[in-house]
């Protein structure tokens, strides 16, 4: 059978964004990213089926379902299972893939070879335009201990399955099952399992490590056939666990299918069950220990739609204002960044050292209405509180402000967070803790922030060459120097951000048309 790998040969398309779905637009058909989930239903609604589909929704992605088991379930455990005849399961797979343009489907529980063996036929029937990306959850035994697959699967799983599979998503019971019995009791057997999983065929896999014992942070292995990425997250102490790993898998399902690379979709997923655990911690459904947790945590905060997706070359213009500079020129802050997005400005950030809270809070609110109905994120330096509290695209922080880990704990997983890099070892840091961008400099010298290190243009590179996140420079850059700035060549280096050749200046809107103009003509000459 042809692998599927579907999310490699993609064609670029212009995805967007929008309020409900997240649709691709290829002139004038409007196209909904689509998962399909192959997998069991939970009376309870807290995992299987129900999960996926509504982890789909929250996310923004139409979600077909083809069950294969129907359980009798609920917080205290799993009272009975009845398995879909192989031929009906065949039937809903018919239907699904013979109509609808699935981008993914992901598999959570596969109860015998003989649904496995109809699955496997229904994808090599239905290729579906070749562009198909295959999400594997290897569902085995319920949170309560409730064998859902049993090893009757395991060699149809090895042999098969993984080798189709873009994305392999175990629990540490699951790999050692998978591999055969092996003890994974540490991280290092977590690397070791996941090496030896990525040999049956998948072209990557992630491990997850929420059951492993002794650890106070939630270690997941990421195994991309060369690079090992372990991603970390605190452990949150609630009964509401029931379902993670049916959302997870169907986050980073549903991340594939509006565009994203693979590691992008599953941190994005990682935060997002986190933020879910914690919204949902102290919720209270059924009366057993695994209690489900609310997926449209966003649905309480309505505004959180109308946020901006956050985009590399959003860094290109950054805006950094200073009301020091603006009381001088006698404007406020508001007339200030209408200003700079008149000019061009891609993403503005407040950066008020010295405003009284009450005050920020107000002009931050408007700054707010006028980013977002111009398209432009707002992020705020510094101050977490006032980018809660006026529902901000997100946060600038420095080395000694608050641990990015700890902000996007607070902020959840949809914020745009930024963080200063002057290092390489900073900028794996910020990589590891969950930043989007990171902002690096002073590249130049520089009267508006005092005490503060050139690193230069070498120290710039440095940076850049270390880092997986997109990077803005900073420091001492205006109209004269963009230019050399832009030169070094970096590709992740996407922007300049600057505050005083924007701000302590006569007219905004001039230096930003200005600036923007030759950083237009710098990315058109390299
Ligand atoms: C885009 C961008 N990059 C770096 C900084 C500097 O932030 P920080 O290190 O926190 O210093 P202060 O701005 O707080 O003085 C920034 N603000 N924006
Ligand atoms: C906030 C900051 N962080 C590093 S340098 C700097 C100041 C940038 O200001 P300017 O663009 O006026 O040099
Ligand atoms: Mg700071």
């Amino acid at each position: 059978m042809q692998s599927l790998g579907g999310i490699r040969s993609w064609p670029a398309t212009w995805r967007t964004t929008t309020a409900s779905m997240t649709t691709t637009t290829t002139e004038s058909v409007r196209k909904v990213a689509q998962v399909l989930t192959v997998a069991g239903s939970d009376s309870g609604a807290g995992a299987g089926i129900q999960a996926d589909i509504k982890v789909c929704a929250a996310r923004g992605v139409y979600c077909a379902s083809v069950i294969t088991a129907v359980t009798a379930q609920n917080t205290r455990g799993v009272q009975s299972v009845h398995l879909l005849p192989p031929d009906f399961v065949s039937e809903q797979l018919k239907s699904v893939l013979s109509d609808f343009e699935v981008d993914v489907v992901k598999t959570g529980m596969l109860p015998s070879p003989e649904i496995v063996e109809v699955l496997l036929q229904n994808l090599s029937e239905y290729p579906v335009r070749g562009r198909v990306a295959l999400v594997v959850d290897p569902v085995m035994v319920s949170t309560s201990g409730h064998v859902l697959a049993g090893s009757s699967i395991l060699s149809i799983f090895r042999e098969r399955l993984l080798p189709l599979a873009d994305i392999i998503t175990p629990n540490v019971k699951e790999a050692s099952a998978l591999l055969g019995g092996v003890r994974i009791q540490t991280v290092a057997e977590m690397r070791s399992a996941a090496k030896s999983l990525h040999q049956m065929g998948p072209r990557f896999v992630l491990v997850k490590g929420g059951d492993l014992p002794d650890s106070s942070d939630s270690v997941d292995v990421y195994f991309d056939g060369n690079e090992f990425h372990e991603l970390h997250s605190p452990r949150i102490a609630t009964r509401n666990t029931h379902g993670t790993g049916c959302t997870l898998a169907s986050c980073i399902a549903a991340e594939l299918a509006k565009g994203s690379n693979m590691l992008s979709a599953v941190k994005v997923a990682k935060r997002f069950v986190d933020s879910a655990l914690n919204y949902s911690k102290d919720i209270v459904i059924g009366s057993g220990m695994q209690g489900p947790f609310d997926h449209f945590l966003s649905l309480k905060d309505p505004q959180s739609y109308r946020q901006s997706t956050f985009k590399p070359d959003d860094l290109f213009l950054y805006a950094v204002t200073d009301s020091r500079m603006n009381k001088k020129w006698n404007r406020s802050i508001v007339d200030a960044v209408k200003a700079a997005i008149e000019g061009g400005a891609t993403i503005i950030q407040l950066r008020e050292k010295e405003a009284e809270t009450r005050e920020f809070l107000e002009e931050a609110k408007s700054c707010v209405d006028i980013c977002r109905s111009n398209g432009v994120c707002l992020l705020i330096n510094d101050r977490i509180d006032i980018a809660i509290a006026c529902d901000a695209d997100g946060v600038h922080v420095g080395q000694s402000d608050m641990p990015v880990d700890l902000v996007r704990s607070l902020l959840g997983p949809d914020k745009i967070i930024g963080v200063s890099c002057k290092t390489q070892e900073q900028a794996h840091q910020a990589w590891k803790d969950g930043a989007d961008y990171i902002g690096s400099g002073g590249v130049f010298p520089t009267n508006t922030k005092a005490n503060n290190r050139t690193i230069g243009l070498d120290g710039l590179r440095e940076v850049c060459k270390a880092s997986k996140l997109p990077v803005v420079a900073i420091g001492g850059i205006g109209i004269s120097n963009a230019e050399s700035v832009m030169r070094i060549g970096e590709p992740n280096l996407k922007g300049v951000a600057v505050v005083s050749a924007l701000f302590d200046q006569e007219c905004v809107l001039t230096q930003a048309k200005k600036l923007h103009k030759t950083l237009t003509e710098s990315k058109r000459e390299h």
